[in-house]
């Protein structure tokens, strides 16, 4: 369970103090996540989330996240839309941290998607690119190209003990991307961690998006790159084409992507790749103290990377050229 901070009973009424959404009725921690401390919040009102942020979240990004959502939920996206108390701040502090109410959004993530979810995935991509390119706020994307280098070096020495190899397969990769990295793509807001526990469903249909403490200002196709390694592999390594197909499918019926675009997606798929194994594999060998958490495991990515080591154009992905 992610819950890297308590919260005293005493801690939370006076917080709530501050909110004009009813009187509590109960609240729990979270069993998903592993970047912030999350509880359910029921009240009179209704359903809400508190979140505590922790760990990779910057206190100066929270403006661009919680006007993000505002942005996003005003342009008809379904996505948490942040709770202000009585003088209007989205933010406060709880326990030591920054904290912000945010509305409950009803669905379940899928564990084993299909074909017509990653088509669904697809489209709500598209829609969020396109209602986020009036957002006026940017934020760099500080788990790109540049971050990779220095997180593998925190986790160098121990790499080989979690898989034999992989510190010599993550320099090699390395030294490909920081080389190749594709500049000057179409851009905006992107997500950047559409995994599918982030998407949620009520039966077939796509019901919203969450978790938008990734998102930042960066190529488009980059995002399809995360939600293709997200969603259309196995944990094992194997690649499903025709989930791939359709995700493709479901966001070029929405915005058709651009030459520049279609070449580029062999590198940014390995870079998203490359990504999540660095982040899994400094959070494994890093486990707090205490902290009721499960890691992630990094070798599925590593997985994922042999596949997109030998691909060669977007035909590889399921796309046609
Ligand atoms: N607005 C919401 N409405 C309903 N449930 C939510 C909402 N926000 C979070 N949750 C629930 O809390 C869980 C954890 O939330 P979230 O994914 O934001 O946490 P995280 O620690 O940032 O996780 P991740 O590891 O995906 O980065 C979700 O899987 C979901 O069950
Ligand atoms: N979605 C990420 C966790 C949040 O960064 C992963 O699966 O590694």
């Amino acid at each position: 369970m992610a819950v890297y901070t308590e919260v005293s009973d005493a801690a939370l009424a006076d917080f709530l103090s501050a909110y004009a959404i009813g009187s509590l009725l109960s609240f729990k921690g979270i069993a998903e996540g592993v970047e912030n401390s999350n509880f359910f919040l029921h009240t009179t009102d209704g359903s809400y989330i508190l979140t505590l942020y922790e760990k990779r979240v910057r206190e100066a990004d929270l403006p661009f996240f919680i006007g993000l959502m505002e942005h996003l939920s005003a342009r008809g996206l379904a996505c948490p839309q942040p709770v202000r108390d009585r003088t209007g701040q989205a933010l406060g502090q709880l326990c030591g941290r920054p904290a912000a109410i945010v509305s409950f959004l009803e669905g379940v993530s899928v564990k084993a998607p299909g074909v017509e979810h990653c088509r669904e995935l697809g489209r709500a991509l598209a829609a969020l690119h396109a209602a986020g390119r009036d957002f006026p706020m940017v934020r760099e994307n500080n788990l790109s190209v540049s971050s990779w280098r220095p997180l593998f070096v925190q986790a160098e020495a121990q790499a080989d003990s979690v898989e034999p190899g992989l510190a010599e397969r993550t320099r090699a990769d390395l030294a490909v991307l920081e080389a190749h990295w594709p500049k000057d793509l179409p851009g905006g807001v992107i997500h950047a961690d559409l995994f599918t526990d982030n998407v949620f469903f009520i039966g077939d249909a796509l019901s919203g998006l969450i978790d938008f403490y990734f998102a930042c200002t960066d190529a488009f196709a980059y995002d399809i790159a995360v939600c293709l390694n997200a969603w259309c592999f196995d944990p094992d390594g194997t690649f499903h084409r025709d989930m791939a197909t359709a995700l493709f499918a479901g966001y070029e019926a929405v915005r058709p992507l651009e030459p520049t675009e279609v070449a580029a997606l062999p590198i940014l798929c390995r870079g998203a790749a490359l990504r999540f194994m660095l982040t899994r594999l400094v959070d494994w060998l890093n486990v707090p103290p205490g902290a009721l958490v499960k890691p992630k495991d990094p070798r599925e990515f590593d997985r994922r990377l042999t596949f997109h080591r030998q691909a060669k154009d977007v035909r590889d992905y399921g796309r046609q050229g």
